[in-house]
């Protein structure tokens, strides 16, 4: 799914304007009624009072639609315009009319009556428009929203919050009802606050503009991954089903790589080989009987070399950076021409020895958490900095960055791909290490190395979906990825038979 900016935003508006023969606020009473059939649908009982705040500006002119839609339909409703929340536009003003005639409670001096109980504030004070630091006073009208007991439904975007660069203040929303786009700001790890659910209402802005209007970002839900995935077929066998080679492990740290060998397997891969140090072998035999080990140096690799030819190679769960092992990274690297995951402590490697990059594979997938990335690429100033950061980097050393967080972002040339799907049960050890396995598995099996880095992200993230209702958030480890896989393709598949 495409993420625009607001440039492409209100483009899309106008164009839809005109081929559909709109007036303006024509749009905005469709995408108000879009709301008020949301919040018809997820609240019904009549007894809630919505407590709607309005700024002056487009937005505002929704939240009035939205009011006046409930008023009429016997909700509750009390309406707040807060002065200094932009100046009236005429699609606020049109708004604005309506409610009038249509006699409902409407405060125009905002002197905020808060109701204790059954309440639901909708926040229309700002939407993309917003342009400037907030005024003090909607400062603190936003504060008082954010310290009430209240649901707040937010209209297009929490209010306060910046579209373009680090917002200091805004609502706390618990659900975002945004119109027709998802936005970029929605999944920046600055802005998670602000952000609880969010629903992407179908407003019928114009298809052949969304379709046709290039963007650098877009969204990675189920329905927008499913073209990337190749189901099995009928015909394979272990041979078809690709050749994955996991490279790590040291003494004391050979759980990494037993991850990240059994997720290659589990992603459905034929073969598996982990190459490892001998102090590993009985364990790796021992947890993993599927996979075929091939072991060299003691305590630590030292040396990387083998017969074999396998599809695709991860590097880097449990490896450590001792010195034998750096250079033993090193003398690989310059023969190697095999599709490469690259990850852990071997990124940390590659960190210290930057000028090492240019002999990795082009399109070598690079899965850093955000500390291996501030290490690779430097630091950055914000959230929006990070993004311009990633995308040079993926672009300088024609690579694939999978920056790993809440929201896992997939980076290569200068596009991003944002990750929806995962919960925080993910944010324990070792569930780095399967999603090298994962990935390097999905590349063996001949996925390009776009597809294997967004599809295997996606899928990652769902095992834990599929997996908190029966571990709870807790009690899930590493091993449920694994274990979870097969339920998460399943969701896939039931997903694929919908369309
Ligand atoms: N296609 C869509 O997405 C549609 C969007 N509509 C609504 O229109 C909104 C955008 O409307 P606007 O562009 O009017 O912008 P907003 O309603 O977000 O309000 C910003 C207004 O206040 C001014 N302003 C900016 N920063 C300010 C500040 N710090 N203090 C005071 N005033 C400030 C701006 O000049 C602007 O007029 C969207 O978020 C959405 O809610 C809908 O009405 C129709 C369809
Ligand atoms: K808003």
């Amino acid at each position: 799914m495409k993420i625009f900016d607001t440039i492409n935003i209100r483009e899309a508006d106008k164009v839809t304007i005109l081929n559909q023969g709109l007036t303006s606020f024509q749009l905005m009473e469709r995408a108000a009624n879009e709301v008020f059939l949301w919040i018809k649908k997820h609240r019904p009982d009549k007894e809630t009072t919505f407590h709607v705040f309005c700024g002056q500006g487009n937005n505002g002119g929704d939240g009035l639609v939205v009011a006046r839609l409930l008023h009429e339909a016997n909700y509750p409703v009390w309406v707040d315009i807060v002065a200094q929340a932009g100046t009236p536009t005429p699609d606020f003003e049109a708004a604005l009319q309506k409610v009038k005639e249509a006699d409902m409670e409407c405060n125009l001096n905002a002197n905020y009556t808060y109701e204790k109980d059954k309440l639901v504030y909708i926040d229309a004070l700002f939407g993309t428009g917003l342009s400037r630091d907030l005024h003090p006073e909607v400062v603190k009208v936003i504060e008082r929203i954010n310290a009430c007991d209240g649901k707040v439904l937010s209209i297009d975007v929490p209010s306060g919050m910046f579209m373009d660069k680090t917002t200091a203040v805004a609502v706390e929303s618990h659900v975002v009802l945004t119109f027709q786009f998802p936005k970029l700001a929605f999944y920046l790890p600055g802005n998670s606050r602000f952000i609880n659910k969010i629903a992407i209402l179908d407003i019928g802005l114009d298809k052949d503009y969304i379709a046709n209007t290039p963007t650098s970002y877009y969204l990675s839900d189920c329905p927008s991954i499913l073209h990337r995935y190749r189901p099995v077929s009928r015909f394979a066998h272990k041979g078809t089903q690709g050749h994955a080679l996991i490279i790590g492990g040291s003494y004391g740290k050979m759980g990494a790589v037993v991850l990240a060998a059994k997720a290659a397997l589990k992603s459905g891969c034929g073969l598996v080989t982990a190459y490892i140090p001998k102090c590993g072998y009985d364990i790796m035999q021992t947890a993993f009987p599927e996979a075929m080990a091939l072991t060299e140096g003691q305590e630590h690799i030292t040396k990387i070399g083998f017969d074999m030819q396998p599809k695709a190679i991860g590097i880097g769960p449990g490896i450590g950076q001792h010195e034998e092992t750096q250079q033993a990274l090193h003398d690989f690297l310059k023969l190697n021409n095999t599709p490469l995951v690259v990850d852990a402590d071997a990124l940390n490697i590659l960190s210290y020895n930057k000028e090492w990059l240019p002999l990795l594979p082009e399109n070598t997938i690079m899965t850093p958490h955000p500390k291996e990335l501030e290490r690779l690429m430097g630091s950055w100033n914000n959230d929006f900095d990070r993004l311009e950061k990633m995308k040079a980097f993926a672009s300088a050393h024609n690579l694939i960055l999978v920056a790993k967080d809440a929201h896992t972002m997939v980076v290569h040339g200068g596009t991003v791909h944002i990750n929806t799907s995962g919960n925080a049960a993910l944010a324990t050890g070792g569930t780095g290490d399967t999603l090298t396995g994962i990935i390097t598995g999905l590349l063996a099996q001949g996925y390009n190395a776009v597809d294997a880095a967004i599809f295997g992200v996606h899928l990652h993230g769902l095992t834990a979906d599929v997996a908190v209702e029966h571990t709870g958030m807790q009690a899930f480890t590493a091993s449920d990825v694994v274990t979870y896989m097969g339920k998460a393709y399943l969701h896939i598949e039931a997903e694929l038979h919908k369309k």
